[in-house]
This record gives structure tokens, sequence and C-alpha cells, in this order.
């Protein structure tokens, strides 16, 4: 049955029935949610990448001016965000800018897709369009157009509301990350905390384990009912897996660098969002600890929020693309060398638009093996939310992770800056897209610079690392799943 949003937001819906074949496709589209300077500025996520945060930046500086006009004004400002921001000012003492669409724009459903996916797997029919939002509601929809699947009302009611009571009051501890972005310190446009099993663990991952070359401050023990439900999220993913693996994969075979073993979750990350404004921008998850083709199952609370999902599109040209190398870069290097780099602007980042999966209450979204690779993700600010009436405003997310023996920080390159290196893969630079590589990520810590370091990072079919020196094998502990044996059943 077609799910109907909430139109006690104020946005402006307009729902789009269209036959498909076989097939009735849902979505709505509306206007892009504007946001308040002062809520937004300055805080970004810190694995986004730079023409993402450069563009991020100069929305919440002018709410009101379409993205496609900003990204226009960055690239002939040599993408700096400074010089852009200084030729919209003067262009507004003399004359108005491009304001964002008015109203409200159906999307075409029948554009056919070139693309064809680093997973292999066959382009499906494409849905977005450049600017747009779909907006995706049923579960057969999410699964038949992104590289996720949905399960609503995953737990029973009282447990979902048990769970949320004890990570709102949990969410007194949760801070922002602050990390380095060009010239600026910054912080996240969201609180979290990561939870983990033991005392021991606690200490590994603030001493040991990075996030976006950050050492942790923020990081506490499992709670009781985040491990009750870690038992169910860990045989509901594995079940979506397999599904995934049998109905969209080519011959029904698990992916290139997919691990073939069971999912078993042994990392909690938790985020609260508090009131509209609080967000992530559009990024994929670190790969260092989690590896290729990294599975990750998210539960949602609280408040509904829109997932944004959006297709990472390859180039060919050197400048500016790889945006692996120029995000590295760019906090590193000199402002000049910075210019240059970022001038080849990336404006395909936009040139599919995006899709909009709703996440209510108490349902549960795995992010496939396919996505952090080949999609972003982020959670849109909104103009208003629902209400929840135990969370009021605000909303948790728990994703559920498998941090990899194999990739524990003892065993990872190191670089000159005396930190581990971290994991990325090459997403837009045709060239080499696809490959993984191993590099410095220091420079994002406030006050410290990063080194040059880079080496291609190889791994085997199912996803373990082909390491050119072999680890020392110290025996000390690795991270515990976070359901006993027992509890398995
Ligand atoms: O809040 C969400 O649903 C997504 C959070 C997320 O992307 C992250 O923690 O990496
Ligand atoms: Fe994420």
């Amino acid at each position: 049955m077609l799910s109907s949003p909430s139109t006690a937001s104020g946005h402006n819906l307009r729902l789009i029935l269209k036959s498909d074949g076989c097939r009735m496709d849902r979505f709505i589209s509306r206007k892009r949610p504007r946001l308040s300077p002062s809520a937004t500025q300055q805080r970004l996520s810190p694995d986004e990448d730079s023409t993402d945060m450069k563009l991020a930046i100069l929305l919440s500086l002018f709410p009101d001016i379409e993205q496609d006009a900003l990204l226009d004004i960055l690239t002939s400002s040599g993408g700096s965000v400074e010089d852009a921001s200084a030729v919209i000012t003067a262009q507004r003492a003399y004359k108005p800018v491009k304001k964002r669409a008015g109203g409200v724009s159906a999307i075409q459903t029948s554009m056919t897709s070139h693309i064809t996916t680093e997973a292999g797997l066959p382009p499906k029919r494409q849905l977005a369009r450049k600017g747009k939002t779909l907006h995706l509601f049923s579960p057969e929809d999410v699964a038949a157009h992104t590289p996720c699947t949905i399960i609503h009302n995953f737990l029973p009611p009282d447990e979902a509301d048990a769970l949320l009571l004890e990570l709102l009051d949990e969410s007194k501890h949760f801070s922002r990350y602050r990390f380095q972005l060009f010239d600026r310190t910054v912080e996240s446009p969201h609180t979290s905390s990561l939870y983990v099993s033991t005392p021991e663990e606690i200490r590994q991952q603030t001493s040991e384990y990075t996030y976006g070359g950050i050492y942790r401050s923020n990081v506490r023990q499992l709670t009781p009912h985040l491990r009750a439900v870690s038992a169910k999220v860990q045989r509901a993913v594995n079940d979506e897996v397999q599904k995934r693996i049998q109905t969209c994969y080519p011959d029904g075979k698990k992916l290139k660098y997919q691990s073939p073993k069971e999912w078993v979750p042994n990392a909690a990350f938790v985020n609260c969002y508090d009131g509209p404004t609080e967000s992530v921008g559009y990024h994929s998850d670190e790969l260092t600890y989690l590896g290729p083709r990294a599975i990750i199952g998210s539960l949602s609370l609280g408040v509904e929020r829109e997932f944004r999902v959006r297709r990472i599109v390859a180039s060919d040209d050197d400048e500016g693309n790889n945006s692996e190398v120029s995000a590295r870069g760019s906090t590193a290097d000199s402002p000049s060398k910075r210019k240059a780099t970022s001038k080849g602007i990336d404006v395909r980042a936009d040139a599919q638009g995006q899709i909009s999966i709703h996440l209510p209450h108490n349902s549960l979204l795995v992010m496939h093996a396919e996505m952090q690779e080949e999609w972003k993700h982020a959670i849109a600010p909104a103009q208003t939310v629902s209400p929840h009436p135990l969370s009021g405003n605000r909303r948790i997310n728990i994703t559920y992770r498998w941090y990899r023996d194999a990739l524990h920080p003892r065993n990872i390159p190191r670089c000159r800056c005396g930190t581990h290196a971290i994991l990325r893969c090459v997403q837009r630079k045709r060239e080499n897209k696809g490959r993984y590589m191993w590099m410095c990520y220091a420079g994002h810590e406030p006050g410290k610079k990063g080194c040059t370091f880079f080496q291609w990072a190889e791994f085997d079919d199912d996803g373990e690392p082909l390491w050119e020196m072999k680890p020392t094998e110290d025996g000390a502990p690795t991270l515990r799943n976070f359901i006993e044996e027992d509890d398995k059943q």
C-alpha cells in the first residue's frame, strides 16, 4: 500500500504514480528544505569529500541559492569557498543571484541509465535526476532502486521504545567530532558516541583506532538493550544479505571482495539528531576497519528523518575529481595547490540527483555490499520534524558494524605521522575506480598536518588483506562479537 508522508512539516508535496511495465513506482518530489545559516554553519561531516564539503558550507551560508548556481560560482572561483562567498556577497549588492526554484516538479521515471556499476550489477533504470530528490517509501522500491533494504516495524514496539529511552539517556554523554577543514576547525552537525563490549575495547578504541584520522575520545560500553537488539540485527542483516545475493547479484554469487563469512557486529555508532537542522553531510563510511564491500545495519528510532543516497559518478579527468586524493591533499597542501586541485570541480556530483529513503521509528536499514564504494549517503536537514511521543524532536540512529580482526590497527600500514593509514576506495576517477588505497589522514586532526603516505591496498576475492609484510601476531585481543555464543540460537 502506498505510504503517504506527513504534511505536518509544511512541505509542498505531490504524489506521482506512474506505471512502468509490470510494476508501479511510487515517489514524491518536493522542494529542498532550507537551512538556517546559524544552525549549520561550520558543522560538517569528517568524511565528506572536498567538493561536497565546500558546497555544504556555501549552502549553509546561502540557503536561498540553488545548489547548481553555487556550484557554478564555486567553479569559477577556483574551488575557493572564501572567494565564492565574496563573489556572492558582492553580486548581491548589485543584482539578485538565481534563487532555488519554487514549487514542485514532477520527475520522469523513463530516463535510461547508461551506468555500469563497479560491482558488475546489471544497470538499473535510473530514477533520480539532476538536482531533484526522489522519495521512496516502500521496501520494494528501496530494494529495487538503491543499494539498501529496509524493514519497517523491526522490533516489537515495547523493545524499540525501551531501546530508544535507554539511548536518549545515554545521549547526554554524546559529543560532536571536531576536525580540521582547510584552515578552520569544524564540528559534526549532530552528536554521537561509539559503543564496544568491554573496558579493554574502550581503551583500544581511544588509543589505537582512529576515525577520519582522529583518535576518538567518546567511546562507551555496550548497554543491555543495545546488546540484546544486536542479536536480532545480526540475524536480520545476514538474512537480507543472502536474499540480496540470490536475487540481485550476477549469477546469484557474492560480490568480489565481499566476505563470505557471517556478518558479526562488534561496534555500534550511535548518533543523535536533536531537531530538524541536525544532520550529516554526504559521505561514504570509512572502510579502514570494515574492509571492502562493508555491510552496515542501521536502526532508526524516534523522529522520522530522510536518508538521502546518491550514486557517485565516475570521471576521466585528473583535476579535482579524484576526490580521495584531493580531499587528502586539501588539508595539508598550500592554498595555491589547493586551488589548483579543486579547479576541475565536480559538476557531476549532482548529475543524477538523489534518492530519499524515509526512515520511520523502529526501521532497520541494511546498507549492502555495493553501497560504500559506489554511493554516498546523508541525513538531510529538514525544515521541521513531526515530534515523537518519547523523543520529542530527537532521532536516535544506531549503525552496527563489523570491525574485522585482520584490519586491527596493529596490522594496518603506518604512515610517517606515526599513526596508521586509513583505507579508502577510488570512487570517481575512472582509471582506478574500485581500487583500494592506504593513505594518511592525520591532517584532519585540529592542529596537525598530515604526510603524503600512499600505498595501494590489495585484497583477495573474499576481502582478506594481502599484506606485503605479514603482520606480527602478538596475541592481543581483537573486538568481540556483541552476542555471546548461547544468544545465537
Ligand atoms: O543517521 C543515519 O541514519 C546515518 C548515520 C551515518 O551515516 C553514519 O553514522 O555514518
Ligand atoms: Fe554513514
